[in-house]
């Protein structure tokens, strides 16, 4: 079972340590306390749920093929980790900002979203549901750089200004063999940027931790806890002494719907994430940064969220990007 960590908690000294210590071992926690109304999570989840449950034309009328911003509906097929299918639909929603004119790499992720017609109630609850989540977002960060000696107003300084943070609504399918559903609800990752807090849906399961062992635990959802973990620009950041923990998503043979919400927070697109200056005796249990050759880890946010957007929607990439698309442009 992973760790449950109350906010009233990180008030204190002590809790400030048990942070600290769950977040370089496990990367992984439950957070309670964390002052969301039970309302919003229901509402929520409400225009999750209305929105899945629309005729295919009008969900793919916002799909993310038409938005050079990564931003929209994918249907199940629409995504890849490590090669394979996830086999997940989905809909991409960021800060509602104009596009930047001329923009290049990863500043093309700026711009507007596609919202669905004629659900009314979707757009507002989801931008409150936003905002309540950079919040959260911004005070664990806080709360990290007074349990790890970093700079608190160099974090402030870091989410001021056009942060970019991007939310998912995801519906897990239940699982068809027949139509070639090996049970990837999403493969083995890291999450590309600073930290996720994920909404789960009570009563279902499927989502599991890599531990320091190499071995899988489940996470079940914890009533009223949203599940945070790190990724892989907070592991940067502090020179490998927090962990961006492997998780996936496995859909096992009696697996039923599943409605999951990550939200991912992080700074402005073109903001090297902040270092944090631990101290001798911190940084000497320091395991230092996970390097893969398959997975390159970039220093600004927006590099390595664009690196992850490109690899998870190849077609988007070619269809917005290319040297075949450009050229026709
Ligand atoms: O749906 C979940 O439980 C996890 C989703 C996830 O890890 C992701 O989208 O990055
Ligand atoms: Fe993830």
């Amino acid at each position: 079972m992973l760790p449950i960590i109350d906010m009233s908690e990180l008030e204190t000294e002590a809790g400030l340590e048990v942070l600290r210590d769950v977040t370089h071992d496990v990367g992984f926690f439950y957070l309670t306390g964390h002052g969301v109304p039970p309302e919003l999570v229901s509402d929520i989840r409400s225009v999750a749920r209305k929105f899945f449950d629309l005729p295919d034309e009008r969900k793919r009328a916002v799909a993310m093929m038409e938005s050079p911003h990564f931003r929209g509906y994918n249907s199940v097929g629409g995504e890849l980790t490590n090669g394979h299918i996830d086999w997940r639909e989905q809909i991409d929603i960021g800060p509602e900002r104009e596009a930047i004119a001329g923009a290049e790499g990863a500043m093309r992720l700026q711009g507007p979203n596609q919202w669905p017609a004629d659900l009314p109630e979707f757009k507002p609850t989801v931008m409150e549901f936003q905002s309540k989540m950079f919040a959260i977002g911004l005070a664990l960060m806080r709360k990290w750089a007074l349990a790890l000696g970093g700079d608190l107003a160099a974090v402030d300084r870091a989410f001021a200004t056009a942060p970019e943070a991007l939310l998912k609504l995801i519906k897990y399918p239940p699982r068809q063999a027949q139509s070639g559903d090996d049970g990837q609800g999403v493969g083995a990752h890291k999450d590309p940027g600073v930290l996720t807090l994920l909404l789960l849906e009570p009563g279902t399961s499927g989502l599991q931790v890599e531990d320091l062992a190499g071995s899988w635990i489940d996470a079940p959802p914890v009533e009223g806890a949203f599940v945070v973990n790190i990724g892989e620009l907070l592991e940067v950041a502090t020179g490998g002494f927090l962990r961006a923990t492997r998780h996936r998503v496995v859909k096992s043979a009696d697996f039923r719907e599943r409605l999951s919400i990550p939200y991912f927070f992080g700074p402005a697109l073109d903001m090297p994430m902040p270092t944090f200056e631990l101290s001798p005796e911190l940084a000497v249990q320091s395991r230092g940064v996970a390097q893969d050759p398959a997975n390159l880890i970039f220093a600004t946010y927006g590099e390595n969220l664009w690196k992850a957007r490109v690899r998870a929607h190849p077609e988007v990439f070619e269809r917005w990007y290319s040297e075949a698309a450009v050229r026709s442009c």
